[in-house]
């Protein structure tokens, strides 16, 4: 058996890849960025062509400086952004659009539809989403509405959907000549399209979008000893890995926490943030504006489910500060600039750049900074900005504990925000509970790499998994009750200052 797996994580702002040995340990990794179009107002795309691209590089840089080969790998796995959605011809290999991302909102009217006629609570009990622009149906329906010829082709079978786990799979696996079609549970289950308790793609859900059964790829186990395929000696991989493990990057992250037990809970700081609570094979629905998701299905065995607080704006709130306002100019300075105050002077922020998602599902919100006196400096900004990141964490905490009745006794953490010491420090005071994170805090691509190092054998059980999780570093509370309560309440005011902002009649 060779020493090593590898892992693709293609997220939002970029792709890389990954080599974790047996403990694992990172060997060597590389990453790229791809460009985020704007096109107008609210419309987020990515070019799945540059996506390929830069897989392929990162892939090629890895193995290089690592001096590794495909036949030191015992197997690859992928993880990805969730819902983006990716439609191309099979024949030509050629995307019809660019892929729409998750954070797009141009379906707003195709989502606030589904709740005037009863379809949204059929979407609710079978797919355990809430209608809203976030998920990859309402997107595919988009593009089958609005780009010449796809529509024909998608009933004649050539053009096919994926997200971008299944485009990239079908470039591994030789693309036009012979690529499979594959996604797993994780994926399907973020498309409102698939019913949770059988996992198989439903009729009635694709009759609600208007979408044709034949674009949708085969649902295979999130880890998989059938393997999905091999990679191509003419890939980037330069010779035959297989392919054997695929989860979304929220669920891939879970994994790489091992949170493996009913009750165990990560959340995961990037782009945005996704918080998720394993749920066991108990299928729990939320009445509290939590998703109910896939976590995972490894083999043969029944899947796991989990409840998933889903924030569409932290880590890009903080860009938002360096990019648009030009306050900083790293993400890592708007430490040093909220350290300037000790407090938020009064100043909230509700970062509801593509409405609210969880627990409000508000496509109707739109961005606020309340509270400002003339007392206030861009310091006060920038820790009203760290503060949203965590109160929209209460938020979702807040919600589990009414779905679930859990109630955590410590925040397992890892993204790239964790980087922000005092951000974790405000997080154990806004919640009252200690914030751990691990040391390999590569989680995602770590739990992507188990689930295809599972399927192969290279790891034997996820009880094996959990011995390689370490702590790096705790933080814990320090406000007053007395502040904390406070504080939370005064983000509750700022956030209903931020609803009914857009008219979506
Ligand atoms: N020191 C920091 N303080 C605050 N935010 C940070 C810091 N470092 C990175 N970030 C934020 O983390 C995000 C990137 O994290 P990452 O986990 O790579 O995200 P993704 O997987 O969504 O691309 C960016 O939005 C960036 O603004
Ligand atoms: O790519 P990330 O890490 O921002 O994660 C995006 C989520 O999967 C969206 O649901």
């Amino acid at each position: 058996m060779p020493d090593f797996v590898g892992a693709v994580d293609q997220g939002t702002t970029s792709t890389r890849f990954m080599i974790f040995d047996h403990g694992g340990n990172e060997i060597a990794r590389h990453q790229l960025e791809h460009e985020q179009i704007l096109p107008q107002a609210g419309w987020v795309e990515h070019n799945p062509l540059e996506i390929w691209e830069r897989t392929r590089a990162v892939i090629e840089t890895t193995l290089n400086r690592a001096n590794l080969t495909a036949s030191d790998l015992a197997a690859l796995g992928i993880t990805n952004q969730r819902e983006t959605t990716v439609v191309w011809n099979r024949i030509t290999g050629r995307p019809y659009y660019n892929a729409i991302v998750w954070q797009d909102t141009r379906t707003d009217r195709i989502a606030a539809a589904l709740d005037r006629d009863g379809r949204g609570d059929v979407i609710r009990r079978k797919a355990g989403l809430p209608p809203a622009t976030y998920f990859s149906a309402g997107k595919i329906q988009w593009i089958l509405e609005n780009v010449d010829g796809v529509r024909k082709a998608a009933e004649a079978g050539d053009a096919i959907f994926g997200n971008t786990d299944t485009w990239l799979l079908w470039n591994f696996t030789g693309g036009t000549d012979g690529g499979v079609h594959v996604t797993d549970p994780t994926n399907a289950s973020r498309t409102m399209l698939m019913d949770l308790e059988t996992l198989e793609w439903d009729d009635e859900l694709l009759s609600f979008f208007g979408i044709p059964r034949q674009m949708l790829p085969a649902i295979r186990p999130s880890s998989d000893p059938g393997l999905y395929g091999l990679t191509r000696g003419s890939g980037p991989m330069g010779g035959e890995v297989p392919l054997s493990g695929d989860l979304g990057d929220q669920q891939a992250a879970t994994v790489g926490q091992v949170c493996f037990e009913v009750g165990e809970a990560k959340n995961t700081y990037g782009t945005g943030n996704f918080l998720l609570l394993n749920t066991g094979h108990e299928l729990v629905r939320s009445e509290n504006g939590l998703l109910t998701t896939v976590c995972y299905q490894f083999g043969a065995d029944r899947p796991v489910y989990a409840l998933e607080g889903s924030i569409a704006v932290t880590g890009s709130a903080v860009q938002w500060l360096r990019d648009q306002l030009g306050i900083i100019s790293g993400a890592a300075e708007s430490e040093a600039l909220a350290r300037q105050v000790d407090d938020n002077g009064g100043v909230y922020f509700v970062p509801a750049f593509s409405g609210l998602f969880a627990p409000y599902w508000r496509s109707d919100a739109r961005g606020a900074i309340v509270g400002l006196s003339r007392f206030n400096t861009n310091a006060h900004i920038a820790r009203a900005t760290l503060e949203a990141i965590c109160y929209q964490t209460r938020d979702v905490v807040e919600a589990m504990r009414q779905d679930s009745g859990v109630t955590l006794d410590v925040l397992r953490v890892d993204g790239g925000v964790t980087a922000n010491d005092l951000c974790m420090q405000i997080q154990a005071d806004i919640l009252g509970v200690p914030v751990s994170k691990p040391v390999v805090a590569e989680t995602t691509a770590l739990g992507a790499a188990y689930a295809a190092g599972l399927a192969v054998g290279f790891w034997k059980s996820a009880d094996e998994l959990k011995q390689n999780w370490q702590e790096d570093r705790r933080w814990q509370p320090e406000w007053s009750d007395e502040r904390r309560t406070g504080g939370y309440a005064g983000w509750k005011k700022a956030v209903d200052r931020t609803l009914d902002w857009i008219d979506l009649s």
